[in-house]
């Protein structure tokens, strides 16, 4: 027998008193039937109308955006961004709300995660609480900071640039994004006729002049000439093989941190936000104290980020190993990282690479895993290998949350905690955790 269909509630509008913010970009309130809607475009204590965006009758929870505000929260503004709103540009998810306040969520969501996933207070994580801006991010009001390096641009059926609405296909275009770094906005990327191209990104490198084009053409459509307002190097990501080839300039950009020169090769990894990069290797330097002589690790270590810093700081008598899955990524780290003779960088999955080394005890231990974390396998692992400390680089205060309790199985606890506004307007944040043997005093 077929089940019943279930009625969608899409369009449906419920009047609701908004509670807490909830992981995601969105806060929790309960229907008169006590159903849980995640709202977005509203904020804590906010009494107003959510539209049904997702789900149906009976479902766990639903999605809804607010669409009208009966009671505004002190810390609401008037979006910024014209492109802003239910229905709108996905991009950002805090636009409406004041940067202080953003951060006060962003720091809510964390302290939520690390109590429910690890069972950590944010005394017991060693975290004052906040989340910090990054440099020069602190601004007067209704000014955004221009801080997305690198802009992944849809295409509209008309050939018009814009960005993705959110959780759907649909393209809103755009003339402007506020967020974008001066040197993507500089491109004129949403000025021109893309027609053909499925997506476009633009690349901005902070460290230095390059500027990159990324196009990922329809099936069958042609590249079309580029020409932008700024001489850009062109890449093309391959319909057969999804690989990304050089079409003219260099394949790659370069990055600047910690006064090294890093090339990023295209489809490699870079921290969007200019100051980044380093304010994570000062987070981690300052955590970890690496010493002269001491053997480091590493992990996910994408173009060579923290084990150029580390190879600096254990010197000629230390050693230092990266693992990094993309092969492309790894040249770049190999070049990148030519210059020490104890620093060795190999491809592979972390998980399948790691035993294979052999290695037994380290000193030193980063890890700065993709958004799903590092996983109870790998977080065991390393628990093994004697570590004074380790850094964890997270983007996603979950699977940070998860992982720190697999640590502590393993006996590591929690030394200290810190956040970084690395992502403004969004609901993304990243953290630095530094661990250490549980059994060592603070
Ligand atoms: C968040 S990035 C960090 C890169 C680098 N630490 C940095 O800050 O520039 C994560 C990196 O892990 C790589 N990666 C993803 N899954 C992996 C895995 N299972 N094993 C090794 N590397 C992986 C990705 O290619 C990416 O370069």
């Amino acid at each position: 027998m077929q089940a019943e269909p279930k009625t969608s509630l899409v369009g449906t509008e419920y009047e609701v008193e908004v509670g807490p913010v909830a992981h995601g970009g969105h806060c929790i309130a309960r229907t008169a039937e006590g159903q849980v809607l995640f709202v977005r475009h509203t904020l804590p204590g906010e009494r107003v109308v959510a539209r049904v965006t997702e789900g149906e009758e009976g479902a766990r929870f639903l999605r809804a955006d607010a669409v009208q505000i009966l009671e505004a929260s002190k810390d609401r503004v008037e979006a910024p961004c014209p492109y802003a709103g239910p229905g709108r540009c996905g991009g950002c998810d805090w636009q409406h709300a004041k940067p202080g306040a953003q951060r006060r969520l962003k720091g809510e969501v964390i302290a939520e995660q690390l109590q429910r996933l690890a069972g950590l207070t944010p005394e017991e994580a060693g975290w004052d609480g906040t989340v910090m801006p990054a440099e020069g991010d602190k601004l007067p009001a209704g000014e955004v900071p221009q801080w997305r390096t690198r802009v992944q641009y849809a295409v509209t059926p008309e050939g018009r640039a814009g960005l993705r609405r959110h959780r759907s296909h649909e393209v809103e275009p755009v003339e402007h994004c506020m967020i974008a770094a001066e040197g993507v906005s500089e491109l004129g990327i949403e000025e021109r006729d893309w027609t053909g191209m499925e997506s476009v990104e633009a690349i901005a490198a902070s460290g230095s002049q390059d500027r990159q084009v990324i196009l990922t053409p329809k099936p069958g459509a042609r590249l079309p000439i580029v020409e932008l307002d700024k001489p850009v190097s062109v890449m093309r990501v391959g319909e057969k093989d999804g690989g990304v080839h050089r079409v003219h300039g260099r394949p790659f950009v370069r990055e600047r941190a910690d006064d090294r020169t890093y090339r990023v090769g295209s489809g490699g990894f870079w921290q969007v936000h200019p100051k980044a990069a380093d304010t994570l290797m000062k987070a981690v330097m300052q955590g970890l104290l690496p010493r002269k002589g001491d053997t480091a690790l590493d992990l996910y270590c994408g173009v060579g980020l923290f084990a150029g810093a580390l190879a600096d700081r254990v010197g000629e008598k230390g050693a230092v190993l990266g693992i990094e899955s993309g092969k492309r990524a790894v040249e770049d780290a190999r070049h990148n990282l030519a210059s020490f003779d104890r620093v060795r960088v190999e491809q592979g999955k972390v998980e399948a690479v790691l035993p294979r080394t052999g290695i037994t005890d380290v000193d030193l231990i980063v890890l700065d895993p993709p958004r799903a974390g590092a996983g109870k396998k790998t977080v065991a692992h390393l628990t093994t290998l004697g570590a004074r400390r380790i850094a964890y680089v997270a983007c996603d205060p979950a699977a940070l949350a998860r992982d720190i309790a697999y640590f502590k199985d393993g006996g590591y606890k929690v030394r200290t905690l810190r956040a970084f506004d690395l992502f403004p307007m969004t609901h993304h944040v990243e953290c630095v955790a530094i661990l250490e043997p549980a059994d060592k005093g603070r």
